[in-house]
Formats: structure tokens, C-alpha cells, sequence
């Protein structure tokens, strides 16, 4: 083989990352093996004044594909007519807007895009907590709660992209709080999300002490969610970030309920005394939504 052919070979793709937030949108670039180059941040206003932002950032890059990890509903199964549009976002100005064909439009170059889940998912399968394995799920616990799951290699999608966070799952016999999702009422994210545990102790969540009872009645809910996954999906390993998640003394508490819950249904050494190991937090940190934006660039670059 010529010589400047294994250099072509060898020279790993430059690509461009969006993690489209409800508050910033945040761009980067890296190459397709995860390494993350530079990043800007720009505040979520209207569509014509972040785009314009995201596009004088990417300007003289010369990226060969362009992933975007979205907040949601979005529309993410080609061939759909609105496929790439953010869909019925609550967030004025978004809703119906075409970020994908915007993108296009613009950059000229493949656009990966999923929900900002799905991209941590994947991400997180790549290079994160979950490398070397087939299937995983990433749960964030934030500002809302969000799933995404990875299953042979591949992201979830079907009618659109799963909704995991409005999942139902038991009242915690003492929990009064009626639950602030505007669709649901007490669905998961309606209860357990961190608005509501603010809103049901009367004290933001970060200031709640790590003994405060608010937090083991945030595991059952989240226990509860996380026993519905494994049933359903199975996923070889869960990954948990979010803002919630920072308090890591819910990690054991969320680990020991799902044992419980499960009762010993289903039978595998993960989800005994490989339980450590099977809840855990991402593995590319903070980084996990960049990154997972990342991982969608390299997807739509490998698939062009
Ligand atoms: N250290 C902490 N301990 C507990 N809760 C926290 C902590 N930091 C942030 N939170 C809670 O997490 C929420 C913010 O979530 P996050 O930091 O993941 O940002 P976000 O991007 O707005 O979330 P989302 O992904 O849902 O849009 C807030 O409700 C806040 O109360
Ligand atoms: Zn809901």
C-alpha cells in the first residue's frame, strides 16, 4: 500500500458536536475516537439567534460530520416528514423547528441526531461505563428525567424515540407531593426529577443533607423506574448522571431498592453481587452529553 494511503487510513475524522439544551446549547468538536478538542457554550434564546451562534462557531472548522444530542420531543426516524425537526417542545420559539435541515443547510455535511439521551447512551458505549458491552441505558435525573438505550449497537427508535422519564411507577406510601409534570401529574419525572424533590422539601436539592429522608424516597422512585428497564429492556449495564446524581450516596440506595424490587426474579451475577458495577456513573463524567453528541457525528459519518 502506497504510503500516503496508510496515512489516510490512520488519520482519525475531525467532527462537530451539538448538545442542544433547554438553556445552552453546547458545541464541540473531536475526532471519531472520542478525544474531545474544544467546546463553546451559547444560550438557548430563539432559533435564529443560537443557530447563528452554533454556525459562526463551526464556520472555519472544516468538520466531516456533525452530531446533535437534542432535547425533546424531537422527530429522529428517517424518512419521516418531519424528521430532524424539534417537535412539541414546551420551550417558546422551538417547537416545529428543523434543527436538522438547518444544519444541513448550513454545514453541508452528514447530521447525526437523536434525543440528548440516546447521544449519552451511546457515547457512554463507546467510550464511557458501558465500552465493550451490546446493550446499555442512560438514565439522566436533571431538570426532567430522560432515558436512551443502546441495544446491539444500535439506538432505540420506533414510532419516534422512547419517553422513558413519563414511565408510572409506584407512590412512595409517605410522598404527599402531587408530582409537576404538566402531561402526567406523578409520573417518574413528575415526582423524582429535581424540581420535585425541591419543591416537596421546600429546600433546593443539592441543600438537602445526604441523611435527609428525601433521598431514600428518591431511590424507591428511582429504583422503581430502573427495575422497569431491566425488565423490559435488559440492559447490560445502567449509567446514571444528571444533576440528582451528583449526591452519590443514592447510588447504594438505588442499587440495595432494586435488588429488593427484583426479588430475585431475574437471575444474573449483575444484578447480585456485580450490582456495583452494573448501576453506575458515567464514565465520561460531565463530558457524557458532548461526547454523546460526538458519537452521533461518528455514527452519520460511518453511515454516509
Ligand atoms: N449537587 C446536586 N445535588 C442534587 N441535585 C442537584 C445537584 N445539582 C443539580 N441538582 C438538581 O438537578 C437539576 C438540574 O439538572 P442538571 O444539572 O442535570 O441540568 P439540566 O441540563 O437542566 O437538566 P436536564 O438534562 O433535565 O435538562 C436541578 O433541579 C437541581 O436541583
Ligand atoms: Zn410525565
Amino acid at each position: 500500500m502506497p504510503l500516503e494511503c496508510i496515512g489516510e487510513e490512520l488519520r482519525l475524522k475531525l467532527l462537530g458536536a451539538i448538545e442542544a439544551g433547554g438553556t445552552k446549547f453546547v458545541c464541540g468538536i473531536g475526532y471519531e475516537d472520542g478525544t474531545i478538542l474544544e467546546r463553546a457554550s451559547f444560550p438557548t434564546t430563539t432559533p435564529e439567534e443560537t443557530m447563528a451562534l452554533v454556525f459562526e462557531y463551526f464556520r472555519d472548522k472544516a468538520v466531516e460530520a456533525v452530531g446533535i444530542g437534542s432535547f425533546g420531543p424531537i422527530d429522529p426516524v428517517p424518512g419521516s416528514p418531519t424528521y430532524g425537526y424539534i417537535t412539541t417542545t414546551p420551550k417558546p420559539h422551538w417547537g416545529g423547528y428543523n434543527l436538522v435541515g438547518a444544519v444541513r443547510a448550513e454545514l453541508n455535511v452528514p447530521v447525526g441526531f437523536d434525543t440528548d439521551v440516546n447521544g449519552a447512551a451511546l457515547g457512554e458505549s463507546l467510550w464511557g461505563a458501558a465500552q465493550g458491552l451490546e446493550s446499555c441505558l442512560y438514565i439522566t435525573v436533571g431538570t426532567g428525567i430522560g432515558a436512551g438505550a443502546v441495544v446491539h449497537g444500535e439506538l432505540i427508535h420506533g414510532l419516534s424515540h422512547p419517553e422513558m422519564g413519563h414511565i408510572y411507577v409506584r407512590r412512595h406510601p409517605d410522598d404527599r407531593y402531587e408530582g409537576f409534570c404538566p402531561y402526567h401529574g406523578d409520573c417518574l419525572e413528575g415526582v423524582a426529577a429535581g424540581p420535585a424533590i425541591g419543591a416537596r422539601w421546600g429546600k433546593p436539592a443539592a441543600e438537602l443533607e445526604a441523611g435527609h429522608p428525601a433521598w431514600e424516597m428518591e431511590a424507591h422512585y428511582l429504583a422503581h423506574a430502573l427495575m422497569n428497564y431491566v425488565l423490559v429492556l435488559s440492559p447490560q449495564r445502567i449509567v446514571m448522571g444528571g444533576g440528582v446524581m451528583k449526591q452519590s450516596h443514592l447510588f447504594p440506595l438505588i442499587r440495595t431498592q432494586l435488588q429488593e424490587l427484583l426479588a430475585g426474579y431475574v437471575q444474573h451475577a449483575s444484578l447480585k453481587d456485580g450490582i456495583d458495577r452494573y448501576v453506575v456513573p458515567p464514565g465520561l463524567g460531565d463530558n457524557a452529553g458532548l461526547a454523546g453528541a460526538l458519537a452521533l457525528a461518528r455514527m452519520a459519518a460511518e453511515k454516509n
